[in-house]
Order: C-alpha cells, then structure tokens, then sequence
C-alpha cells in the first residue's frame, strides 16, 4: 500500500548569492524538478545520487519541513491541502524525519529519558508519569538501548553516535509515524556500527509496517537494503527500479557511473567518480538532459530536449534518449 507519495514535485530557491538579472533579481536554484515518487508500508525504499543533486530537499518537501514550489502530496492517496493548524501539525507528525548529523539534533542539555518523554507527553500518548516511563522503555528496547536504565538518564554527550542515532531514530518513533525520512542515516557513523543501525531502520520498517525512505549518496548500501532504488541527478530522477534489477542492469548512463565508483572490495584500482565531470550548476543546468555533458554517449538530441519517462516494464522506468538500447556504452 502506498503510504506517502510525492507528485510532480518542484521546489526553486531564491539564491542569496550570484549575480542578478535584468530585473535585479537573482536567478533561482532549482533545487528539485518534477520528482514524483511512492513510499510504500513496510517497505524500504532509496534515494540515491551525489551531493548536491537535491536529495535533502526531496525530503525536506516530503516532510513539509517547506512547501514545495509546485506539485502535490498525498498520504495515505488523499491530497494534502494543510500547510498550517491541527491537519497540519498532523501531517507532520505521521511523516517523520531522521538526519545525518544527530548530535545536532539532541538538545545537549537533557538526557534521554526528556527527548523520548517530550513528544509522548505533546502528542497525548502518556496520560501519566508511569505509563510514560513504561512508553520510553518501549522505546529504547525497539532501538536496542539497552539494559534500558542505563540510557534513560544519559546525556547526548555521554553516548557514541551510533546510539544517538538510535536514540533520534526513537524519538521519531514515539509519536507513532506512518512513514520515515532517513537523510544519509549513518554517513556520520563510523563505518563498524553503520551495518547495525541499517538493520535496525530496516527491522522497524518490516516489524511496524512503516513507509522508510532511506536516501544515500552510496548506491551499495542501497542496494543492500532497499527494495527498490531511485537515482537523482541534478535536481531530476534520472531512472528507478527493484534494486537487483537495477544494479544489476542499470540503463541509464549516470546509474552506471554511480555503479562504478561505488566501493567495491574486489577492485584493484580505486574508483574516481569525478571521472567523467562534476555535477551541473542548479542556478544554470545544461538544457535538455542534464546528464548530457557528462555522458559518454549522448547524441546530439540530448543536449537539446529533456528526454520523458521511458517506462521499462516490472516497476523499472528510466529518462533516457537511449532507454530501448541494450547497452549504449558497449556499442
Ligand atoms: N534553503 C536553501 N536556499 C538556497 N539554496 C538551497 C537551499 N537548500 C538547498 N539549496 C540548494 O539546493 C541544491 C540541492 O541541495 P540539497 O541539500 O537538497 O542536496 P543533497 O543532494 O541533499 O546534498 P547533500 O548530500 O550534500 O546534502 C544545492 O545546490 C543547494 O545549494
């Protein structure tokens, strides 16, 4: 069942920087362009693709953290029309948001036990100091804190950033969300306890029938995890799939690219990702497909026109001038 599902969304940012136009204005950045996609309950979908191509601000729309410039969400398949009061702070609510750094996102000055009991406590879930205590133990035993009594009382700074990505994760939880938003979840892990965190977002998927975006610059852990991947590059999604058929037979040519400098412990030589270019400017993106310039076998109808979606049959789909051939780059 599709739980949260974003449609044709597009958000442009008045740039701060730059120089301005005729009209003095500055040009925008055009952050995201017409990027619709489904999250489904109990079920762990990707978001993949370099720094920069707009990933955060995908979820950012997603979350409502800021409204989009156009296009639409629907929960649960019924249009979301609030942007203030009760349905609102509903909304906001059941779409919950994890991010990279979560140091940031604790308040240093109170411990644990104050991070779960808070939203518990403003959402009406404890009615009473006891069953509150009962909730936050819940809590931390679903994110494998325990013995719980020993985190109960910690203060972030006490705790590795593995567990105070749990202990966010738990707080995410505990108003009882319907779909959650991973931004880069572990790349400020250290890669031992990363595998461990993963799985436990997964389990939580899986368990509680929660809608997870996990979005992630490393294709290879979303190819682990996720069931299905969709690839951003430069504000526009460039193909999407079941993750094996994806990866295993990518059909865009910047999925490939991502697909070769992914970590592979069997390759001798190191990847380098900036092998073919970097990624576009979003104040000024090359017209038509914004790949282009990067690409090593564009045509010239490429730079000129955006190609449409190609649809490519069992879930997969791709915006490629050269969907329907088998392999353009080993032509
Ligand atoms: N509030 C803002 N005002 C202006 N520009 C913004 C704003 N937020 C993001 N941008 C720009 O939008 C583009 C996409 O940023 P975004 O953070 O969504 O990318 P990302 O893929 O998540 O990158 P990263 O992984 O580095 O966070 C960037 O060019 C960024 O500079």
């Amino acid at each position: 069942m599709i739980v949260l599902e974003g449609r044709n969304l597009t958000k442009h940012f008045t740039s701060a920087r730059g120089p301005r136009g005729r009209l003095g204005r500055r040009p925008p950045v055009r952050a995201v362009e017409d990027v619709s996609i489904a999250l489904r309950a109990g079920s762990v979908s990707a978001l993949v693709g370099e720094s920069g191509c707009g990933k955060s601000t995908v979820a950012r729309l997603l979350a409502q953290v800021y409204p989009a410039t156009s296009g639409d969400l629907l929960l649960r398949g019924e249009p979301v029309r609030a942007h203030r009061g009760a349905a609102f702070r509903d909304y906001r609510r059941q779409v919950q948001l994890i991010f990279q750094d979560p140091f940031s996102s604790l308040n240093p000055f109170h411990r644990v036990r104050y991070h779960l009991a808070r939203p518990l406590r403003i959402h009406g879930h404890a009615r009473s100091d006891e069953q509150e205590r009962t909730m936050v133990a819940e809590l931390l035993e679903r994110v494998s804190l325990t013995p719980v009594e020993q985190f109960m009382d910690k203060l972030p700074h006490e705790l590795s950033g593995g567990q105070r990505q749990r202990v966010a994760i738990a707080r995410a939880l505990a108003v009882q969300p319907v779909a959650l938003i991973a931004d880069e979840p572990v790349s400020m892990l250290d890669v031992s306890i990363r595998l461990g965190v993963l799985r436990l977002l997964e389990e939580l998927a899986k368990e509680s029938g929660l809608a997870l975006l996990y979005i992630t610059h490393d294709i290879a852990s979303a190819r682990y995890f996720a069931e299905d991947i969709t690839v951003m590059y430069a504000g526009r999604l460039i193909e999407s799939g079941p993750s094996e058929a994806l990866t295993q037979s990518p059909r865009h040519p910047y999925t490939r690219l991502l697909l070769e400098s992914a970590p592979d412990p069997d390759r001798v030589t190191p990847p380098d990702a900036t092998r073919h270019g970097e990624p576009p400017s979003l104040i000024a993106p090359p017209g038509g497909c914004r790949f282009h310039p990067r690409c090593t076998v564009a045509l010239p109808v490429c730079s000129s026109e955006a190609p449409g979606r190609t649809e490519l049959g069992e879930g997969r789909w791709t915006h490629c001038w050269q969907a329907e051939t088998p392999d353009p780059v080993a032509r």
